[in-house]
């Protein structure tokens, strides 16, 4: 939970009223208060006002641009990260929002997993920010961490190499003790032991003690198992063990590895365990979201560029090959990298060395691959969007992460483990509550059961959960994998053929999502909002998508 900025609301600030319905909805379902502004002048005089966790804001709006937030928020030393949301295609608005200080930056068309991400790891970062202000802790001041914060989900830009942070770096105190923040939590040395360390007394506190109500929900419920070895992945029952097992041991070796499994099931956690049981772990971490960097960007992102190669060009940077030298490289919806890149990418890790946009020599590159993705690689590959080579070199040892239905014996310590991790002793449940629970098929898996229990603590009345509360379909569902349609079977199952050239991209993601919406109506026998409980998605957004597609 993340206590400290829930305090604060978010702001939103789009001119179109529909959107901003959409990341209202969205950002309530994740327990946040939200405040929207429906354009520049607004959202100023609310931000001078107030004080916000996080502001969201589109970049175009009738009285001025988003740019013109980010600025306000940064020439008065606000201490507020901000995101901005570009037009597709736009690359050149969203790097000018991240040079003056935007914490980060989304591309329309946004997707609600996108953006739930975004948030999350803002105003987590946020909390951890304030928590160290307030508790200062010399572990995490290690200034000599040279690789720039690479935030997952996001276009993890890394600085040129003439502004990695110094003291004027981000022109504002606050912002730069958040970079270094950032930075240590995504390389090892500066993870390692606060992990360690925190998770080490959150396991002493497992054993749940939750005082006794209307149903005390830690009867008889046994200890989680938790190795301290690999202590980001929890769970007792046979595939968890499994997957720990394989961690351990593919933590002695180089060998790239191939993480699959749903969305929500800790493809990152399992990917950040490796690196720190590695030989890696005092090198850095970086996690990059494959799906979420703009093609015409990619190739500078990854491989870096030298001053004056191309318009904009203005001082030499390095690529996250480069950055994770020495370290583990991540990366995640490996699935997504358009095939022009996947080329690039092959070669850079055959050859062991990249070359940097506009410059003659290649240089040598030590870095360890990790990659991963919810689609099923191997039918990507079928289908000619993926290429074969580069899938056998990713591909040579594949760590599967169950689902969270799967983990059916581990769910109620899990359940109690997390309420004591996020919000103490002291919280109840009814039975009710407790069976809905319990019967719950998770399609989000792990990040969906985190999300239902912090925002049913917040719903809850007397400090006791009620079944309302969790806001999940409680009518059991019918847990049986063979029948749960899978999101990897899904978008592997008749995928319309996008041919370059002939098909627009837009009417291909409408046919996507058309089918993908028919099979979750099919599945739930047409309640429409059970359907987008499947979906994750609200019955509002739901009944809209239904409506924009046509579909009865
Ligand atoms: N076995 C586990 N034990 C404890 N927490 C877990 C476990 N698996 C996942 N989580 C938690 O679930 C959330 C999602 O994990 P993570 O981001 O690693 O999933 P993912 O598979 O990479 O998701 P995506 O495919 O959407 O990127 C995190 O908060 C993580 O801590």
């Amino acid at each position: 939970m993340i206590k400290n900025s829930l305090n604060r609301p978010v702001l939103v600030v789009d001119d179109e009223q529909d959107i901003r319905d959409l990341m209202e909805m969205t950002l309530m379902k994740m327990g946040l208060n939200v405040e929207t502004a429906e354009g520049v002048n607004i959202a100023k005089k609310k931000l001078t006002e107030n004080k916000y966790s996080l502001v969201l804001t589109d970049m175009r709006m009738p009285d001025g641009s988003g740019l013109e937030v980010v600025e306000h928020i940064m020439s008065n030393n606000m201490d507020t990260p901000v995101a901005v949301i570009t037009a597709f295609g736009n690359a050149d608005q969203a790097v000018q929002a991240l040079k003056i200080g935007a914490f980060d930056y989304l591309q329309k068309p946004i997707t609600l997993a996108q953006l739930r991400t975004l948030v999350k790891s803002a105003v987590k970062v946020q909390d951890e920010y304030l928590e160290n202000k307030a508790k200062p802790d010399p572990e995490t001041e290690d200034h000599s961490v040279a690789a720039e914060p690479v935030k997952k989900n996001t276009v993890a830009t890394p600085p040129p190499v003439a502004d990695v942070p110094t003291q004027m770096g981000w022109g504002d105190t606050d912002w730069h003790d958040m970079a270094d923040m950032l930075k240590q939590n995504n390389t090892g040395r500066g993870r390692n032991p606060n992990v360690s360390g925190s998770l080490k007394n959150e396991n002493e506190m497992v054993e749940p003690t939750v005082q006794s109500a209307q149903l005390d929900v830690v009867e008889n419920t046994g200890s989680l198992k938790r190795e301290a070895d690999v202590p980001r992945i929890l769970g007792s029952s046979q595939q968890i063990e499994e997957a720990r097992r394989l961690i351990r041991k593919l933590a002695d070796s180089n060998v790239p590895v191939y993480i699959s499994g749903e969305s929500g099931t800790g493809k990152e956690q399992a990917a950040r365990s490796i690196h720190e049981l590695s030989s890696r772990a005092d090198k850095p971490f970086i996690a990059v979201n494959c799906g979420a960097i703009p093609e015409n960007l990619m190739e500078s992102e990854f491989f870096g560029y030298k001053k004056g190669s191309f318009t904009g060009a203005d001082q030499d940077r390095l690529g996250f090959f480069q950055h994770a030298h020495g370290g583990t490289l991540f990366l995640d919806e490996v699935a997504d990298l358009p095939l022009a890149m996947q080329v690039k990418l092959l070669r850079a890790i055959q050859e062991k060395a990249v070359r940097r946009i506009g410059d003659a020599q290649e240089a040598k590159v030590d870095v360890r691959i990790i990659s991963a993705t919810h689609k099923n690689l191997e039918h990507l590959v079928d289908s000619g969007a993926f290429r074969q080579d580069l899938f056998y070199r990713l591909n040579v040892v594949t760590l599967k992460m169950p689902p969270l239905r799967e983990m059916h014996e581990d769910l109620e310590r899990l359940i109690v483990h997390l309420l004591r991790k996020h919000h103490g002793t002291g919280i109840r449940m009814t039975a009710a509550a407790r069976d809905a629970l319990l019967h719950y098929g998770y399609p989000g898996n792990f990040r969906e059961l985190e999300n239902i229990l912090e925002r049913a603590v917040a719903l809850a009345s007397n400090n006791t959960i009620d079944v309302e509360d969790l806001q999940i379909n409680h009518q059991p569902m019918d847990l049986d994998s063979e029948h749960f349609p899978l999101a990897e079977d899904i978008a592997a199952t008749g995928l319309p053929n996008f041919q370059m050239g002939h098909t627009q991209l837009q009417d291909y993601l409408d046919d996507v999502e058309r089918q993908i919406l028919q099979q979750a109506l099919e599945y739930t026998k047409y309640n429409r909002t059970q359907a987008a409980k499947v979906l994750g998605i609200s019955f509002r957004s739901m009944r809209y998508r239904l409506d924009r597609l046509a579909i009865e």
